[in-house]
């Protein structure tokens, strides 16, 4: 059975304007995610990512299909059920700059979940020290404010927090796209080194295909509110049969000037017609 399941979803939001129909941003996506495993959702900006990932954290409501955590349906549940989820289901954004709160100390910004959830003072303090710890912080990170913290680090501290309850699956939604490229990579490494030593599972959502080649399992693409190709990482990201996933590689920047040269050659040759969706095309090998 996989941790998450995620069936036929749809989501309507409101039309805008006067008797604007309601926008369908998504129409029957279906994903799965395996226990300690990564799955990244790429696509371009807008074509439902977060919405997805909102869903998912019960933020935004399904019009449609269903989603199970360990075999349990989580639409529909009453708020104290729902909140009991929250433990085993939680979020790191993209932004660390705005979702910490800046007149709140570390340890105080850690010690919230861990309250709420009734943990007492004396093992909070041991949680504390041991987050700090798991994400590569100084112990004495805990006394001090998050406008104290680059942006790597403040990340680090909304992990920690997202991780207080020992969550099993983390949404991570571009959680790197902020930070500088080499800042990128050692919070893609310490995502992974947590998914070794918890097990935890990400829902990692990106809209760049180098970065989900690195840290992911298998790869769903998203486009315009669907799902247009799935599967293991390693054959999403090399070999892509649909032209929308062929377009994304290759315009995802390599740092090699020669290979992105042919890279740039490459995405003038694909063919340059509007995108239907489900349209099969010769694969690329990058
Ligand atoms: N609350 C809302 N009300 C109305 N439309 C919304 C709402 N939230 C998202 N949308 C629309 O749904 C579509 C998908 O948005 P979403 O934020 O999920 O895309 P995304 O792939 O995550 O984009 P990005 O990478 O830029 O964050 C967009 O057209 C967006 O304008």
């Amino acid at each position: 059975m996989s941790l998450l399941s995620v069936r036929d979803l749809d989501v309507h939001f409101a039309g805008r304007g006067f008797r604007a129909p309601p926008f369908q941003a998504l129409q029957k996506v279906s994903i799965s995610i395996e226990s300690g495993k990564t799955l990244g959702l790429v696509g371009e900006s807008g074509s439902g990512k977060t919405t997805l990932g909102r869903a998912i954290l019960g933020l935004t409501p399904a019009t449609g299909g269903a989603i199970e955590f360990e075999g349990r349906s989580v639409l529909g549940l009453s708020r104290r059920k729902r909140r009991a989820l929250s433990t085993d289901i939680q979020v790191v954004f993209q932004d660390p700059y705005s979702s910490l709160n800046p007149a709140m100390t570390v340890e105080s910004i850690l010690a919230e979940p861990l309250q709420a959830a009734g943990t007492g003072r004396r093992d909070a303090v041991i949680r504390i020290r041991s987050l700090l710890d798991e994400v590569q912080l100084p112990v004495d990170a805990g006394s001090r404010y998050p406008s104290e913290f680059s942006g790597g680090q403040r990340q680090r501290i909304a992990l920690a927090r997202a991780l207080a309850l020992s969550p099993r699956l983390l949404v991570c939604d571009e959680p790197v796209s902020a930070l500088d490229m080499s800042t990128q990579a050692k919070i893609l490494e310490l995502l992974i080194e947590i998914q070794a030593t918890t097990g935890v599972a990400y829902l990692f959502i990106t809209h760049d295909l180098s970065v989900v080649r690195y840290i992911s399992h298998d790869v769903a693409v998203m486009y315009r509110g669907e799902i247009v190709e799935s599967g293991p990482a390693d054959v999403i990201t090399t070999t892509p049969t649909e032209l929308y996933t062929q377009r994304l590689l290759l315009a995802s920047p390599v740092a090699d000037p020669g290979r992105q040269a042919l890279r740039r050659a490459a995405w003038k040759a694909l063919p340059q017609r509007p995108l239907g969706v489900g349209v099969p095309e010769t694969a690329i090998t990058t």
